[in-house]
């Protein structure tokens, strides 16, 4: 689909840049002066402890919270100065795979994936049909699974179909929040891997919030931290090793780390 010339992707800066970002709720700061960029082509993951507020930066940068102050750059826009045409065309390159997939319950996989596409395109059924069933493929989905309802389906299936509606719109930014949480680690691994496939095959962008070390390790460029309401600091996995603070090295650093340097050098 062809997009506004003023909105043609960069390709050497930040994909998304945050600046000074501050969100709270009644008289909570969750998040206050946070910088955070996410550079075209990369698996960013995100880390912190529970309550940090990871979500709270996914959904603000979504536009699901309200900032209280604070930049976001989106494809080299400022989100604040874009009109409602240039808002829609900057939301229709993100997707967005929500914590436990977040599929509607009462359609199918098909009719979910479908969600999107006539929320923001014009397109005869039958091309919608076809599209889904290429994203139902392209996560690794077996057909039939294209018919059957949330409640039918394995966590490892209902993810899949969650980023397969995160996909329907061929976005070039995904936003994955905990997408292997409560799978085995085979689950975890497989779908690990597909990030990484798609990444390679559809040129994607990923921002990935997650606790899962493997994932980490195996599939994220760098990693953000966030502590202390900011992103404490962001680097590869062998940078975050050195650094200096209790909560990262703890982290990075603690028994659970440790079987995984063992295993990767
Ligand atoms: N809509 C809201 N209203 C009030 N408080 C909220 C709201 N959304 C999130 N919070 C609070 O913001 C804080 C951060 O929540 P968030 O879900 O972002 O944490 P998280 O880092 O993603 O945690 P976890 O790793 O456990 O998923 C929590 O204290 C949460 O209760």
């Amino acid at each position: 689909m062809q997009q506004p010339s003023s909105l043609t992707i960069p390709t050497d800066q930040a994909l998304l840049s945050a600046r000074g970002i501050t969100v709270g709720f009644g008289s909570k700061l969750i998040l206050d002066g946070l910088d955070l960029d996410v550079f075209r082509g990369e698996v960013l993951g995100v880390v912190g402890a529970s309550g940090t507020g990871k979500s709270v930066l996914l959904r603000t940068i979504l536009g699901l919270n309200k900032r209280q102050a604070g930049q976001l750059i989106l494809f080299g826009h400022d989100k604040d100065q874009l009109g409602a045409k240039e808002q829609i065309s900057i939301e229709k390159r993100m997707g967005v795979l929500f914590q436990h997939g977040a599929l509607f319950s009462s359609l199918t996989v098909l009719q979910n994936i479908q969600v999107p596409m006539r929320e923001y395109l014009s397109l005869p059924q039958r091309l919608m049909d076809e599209l889904a069933i290429s994203k139902i493929e392209m996560v690794g989905l077996k057909p039939d699974a294209a018919h059957k309802y949330p409640s039918e389906l394995s966590g490892g299936m209902i993810k899949r179909a969650a980023l397969a509606r995160a996909l329907a719109l061929d976005p070039a930014l995904v936003f994955l929040d905990e997408p292997t949480s409560g799978l085995d680690p085979i689950g975890a691994a497989d779908f690990d891997d597909l990030i990484l496939t798609l990444r390679k095959s559809l040129g994607l962008t990923v921002f990935m919030v997650t606790h899962d070390l493997d994932s980490l390790y195996n599939a994220c460029d760098r990693v953000a931290v966030l502590s202390d309401k900011k992103v404490l600091t962001s680097g590869t996995m062998t940078q975050l090793q050195t650094f200096d603070h209790p909560w990262v090295k703890r982290y990075f650093c603690g028994t659970r780390a440790v079987r995984q340097w063992d295993g990767s050098e």
